[in-house]
């Protein structure tokens, strides 16, 4: 097994002798003075050794580590701005963090700082540079085995320009065994997680390293809800030439048993259309690309049929301690949604000797390497980003690949992954497609993107729609609010409040520094909110999702990056706080509820300045999901097609004046 990490940022994490009392602290302003400032400090507390993961970071040091381990929590800390903050949420006003050892309890510190204190320190208020004087201490005691052992990241993050950094310390207390983390947040590194991403703050010079798929509970599908028995009467009309005829169940389409046993186990009792029509003609052999509304099981439609051939007709898999041959890559355009359809994979190949690899940014590339040499993998599911980094360097190649599979298709044949996508195909270990099978889906395939994804399938291939191709959810109610620009925010927190329970809200909008502010705006209006955006660091990201997922947090405010493919139980609410740029888009936005026959509801702020040229494509969404339309959006609609313009669709944002760091852009947000 390769135990070597790729690249110098990794060294941290591989060596193994604990810095046990040493720790140092970069004090870095994010302004263009290049200011550094590092702050060393050498701590002889024998205490401190077993837990020696803890760290902290201060602007100005006026705290001191405890005389020992248990009194480091015995004597608690608490924020004095806490108290006006009222913040549940990770996210912070005020920078001042002067933060004192009081005798208040543990659990009066979680409560009012919020589980993710330590996780996301950031201060938004505006007005505090030069007072940076709060830490961050950075474990989270660990009752169970009294040690510091959390997944937080040593930030504190005053985004008036001082953001700490710091090293944290490593040892036995550590997470997963490993050692420390380090977070460069000067402007002035590069990173090394191979994603990509040139030089990019707030990230990561060590990598993260994410946890494993813990067990079915923790990735157990959403249930079946009230309308799935709707999903028959759904038009399918299936394309090209001698299809395979689709099957009606799971037990019909001749699984192997051990998926069927899987299938029972985690409560798929009966099939979707795209699975019935998949699962044959995946089995068969064919090419197929496939669209079917957000939420109707599409995975499994690929992933099902693709397990059952690798166990009807194994090869042996080809790896060795440089380089690994999968069978299976599996392409999608969210670090997120890899993750997520690895889970599914992993479910579904539970008792089986099918080996699942996973490759996406923001993580350590030498654990990420290290995982796929040590047993190979079947299958690799990945981000076009990562599996690049990861072929460039011959880690990765494809002489064995007997299927290739685009997730969200359409957006991965965009601009910003195609080029991507042509690599790994383009790859010469890369089978040609008459000697592969190549699978496309998505709920959305714009006519020209199913015109050039044709090239990739071989000639015969399947094309099936499940309903009409880009069409919206109809279980999920969408309402369109006249908002001005001015009004959103008043808006949107009236909305909240008059909602019986704003559990499992995700608040939509166009840039990462609208997320932070409104998810920093809600917190302070006593709604637990969290955020996910390209900004935010891989460990944020997931806990984000997490929080929202196990209802820390009820409202997640998100930018393009959890659009597509994310499946969140208990998702009631998609509100559209900014309205994306394309249909396509806002399709895949509310679809985040509304799943599996489950009622949602989606709102969605339409700015006349702003949004008019979406208005007659969302009118013919709205019309199709048999939704109300509103007299106004029709008017918009008609001033719209009087218009020259009308028609340059994907451009409709260029009259708002916008500058290249705050808009989130694809590429940024995707990978
Ligand atoms: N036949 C089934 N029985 C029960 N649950 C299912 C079935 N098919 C899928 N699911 C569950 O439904 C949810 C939605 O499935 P999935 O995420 O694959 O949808 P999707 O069509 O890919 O959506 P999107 O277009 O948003 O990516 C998941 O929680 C999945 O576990």
């Amino acid at each position: 097994m390769e135990q070597n990490p790729i690249g110098s940022s990794e060294s941290n994490e591989n060596n193994q002798s604990p810095t046990i009392n040493e720790w140092s602290y970069k004090c870095q302003t994010t302004n263009n003075d290049n200011f550094e400032q590092t702050l060393v400090e050498t701590f002889n507390d024998s205490s401190i050794n077993d837990n020696s993961n803890a760290g902290r970071h201060e602007g100005h040091s006026d705290f001191t580590i405890s005389e020992n381990t248990q009194n480091l929590w015995n004597n608690q800390y608490e924020s004095k701005d806490n108290q006006d903050n009222k913040d549940n949420s990770g996210y912070r006003r005020g920078g001042r963090g002067v933060f004192n050892k009081t005798n208040h309890s543990r659990s009066s510190i979680e409560k009012s700082w919020g589980h993710d204190f330590s996780n996301n320190f950031q201060s938004n208020s505006g007005n505090t540079r030069g007072r940076g004087r709060g830490r961050n201490f950075t474990k989270k005691f660990n009752e169970e085995n009294n040690s510091f052992g959390d997944e937080s990241n040593n930030s504190f993050n005053n985004q008036n320009g001082i953001t700490a950094t710091g090293y944290r310390g490593r040892g036995r207390g550590g997470h997963r065994g490993r050692g420390g983390r380090f977070r460069e947040n000067s402007g002035g590194f590069y990173d090394n997680d191979g994603d990509g991403l040139k030089i990019k703050e707030n990230k990561h010079s060590v990598p993260y390293i994410p946890p494993d798929i813990e067990n079915e509970e923790s990735i157990a599908g959403i249930e079946a809800g009230l309308n799935f028995d709707k999903y028959e009467t759904i038009e399918v009309k299936v394309s090209g030439t001698d299809p395979p005829k689709s099957v009606t169940s799971f037990h019909s389409s001749g699984l192997q048993e051990v998926l069927l046993e899987n299938l029972s186990l985690n409560k798929f009792s009966t099939s979707t259309p795209i699975q019935n029509y998949s699962i044959p003609i995946v089995i068969a052999g064919r090419d197929l690309m496939a669209s079917a509304q957000t939420g109707s099981g599409k995975t499994a439609a690929f992933v099902l049929p693709i397990l059952h051939n690798l166990l009807e007709n194994p090869t042996s898999l080809v790896y060795d301690e440089n380089h690994c041959e999968p069978q299976v890559v599996i392409m999608a355009p969210t670090r997120e949604l890899v993750v997520q359809i690895c889970e599914c994979v992993w479910k579904f190949s539970k008792g089986t000797d099918i080996r699942n690899g996973l490759l996406y940014g923001g993580t350590s590339v030498g654990h990420q390497k290290s995982k796929i040499l040590q047993r190979g993998v079947h299958i690799l599911t990945a981000t076009p980003g990562r599996l690049n980094d990861f072929v460039e360097k011959g880690i990765v190649t494809f002489s064995s690949i007997k299927y290739f599979v685009l997730d969200e298709a359409d957006r991965m044949l965009q601009m910003g992954f195609k080029q991507d996508i042509e690599r790994v195909l383009k790859h010469p270990t890369m089978p040609p497609n008459n000697k592969r099978q190549t699978l496309m889906f998505s709920a959305t395939f714009a006519s020209d993107i199913q015109y050039m994804a044709k090239s990739y399938l071989k000639p015969d291939y399947i094309f099936v729609a499940v309903g009409e191709i880009g069409g919206a959810c109809k279980d999920v109610v969408q309402t369109i609010l006249q908002v001005g620009k001015f009004k959103k925010k008043e808006t949107l927190l009236n909305l909240l409040k008059e909602m019986d329970d704003c559990q499992g809200t995700i608040v939509f909008v166009e840039l990462k520094r609208t997320a932070d502010y409104t998810a920093a705006y809600l917190s302070e209006m006593d709604f637990p909110t969290t955020s996910i955006h390209g900004d935010r660091e891989q460990p944020e990201r997931e806990q984000a999702l997490n929080d929202l997922k196990k209802k820390k947090m009820k409202v997640l405010v998100a930018t393009a990056v959890a659009a597509r493919g994310l499946d969140i139980k208990g998702i009631n609410h998609v509100v559209n706080f900014d309205l994306p740029k394309t249909i396509d888009e806002y399709v895949h936005r509310i679809g985040r509820t509304g799943r599996l026959g489950n009622a949602g509801k989606a709102i969605s702020f339409f700015d006349p300045e702003v949004d008019g040229q979406l208005a007659p494509e969302l009118i013919r969404i709205l019309s199709n999901a048999e939704q109300e339309i509103p007299s106004w959006l029709n008017d918009a609609a008609a001033h719209m097609c009087a218009t020259p313009a009308f028609g340059d669709f994907n451009d409709i944002r260029t009259n708002v004046e916008v500058t290249s760091e705050m808009v989130a852009t694809e590429e940024e947000e995707c990978w």
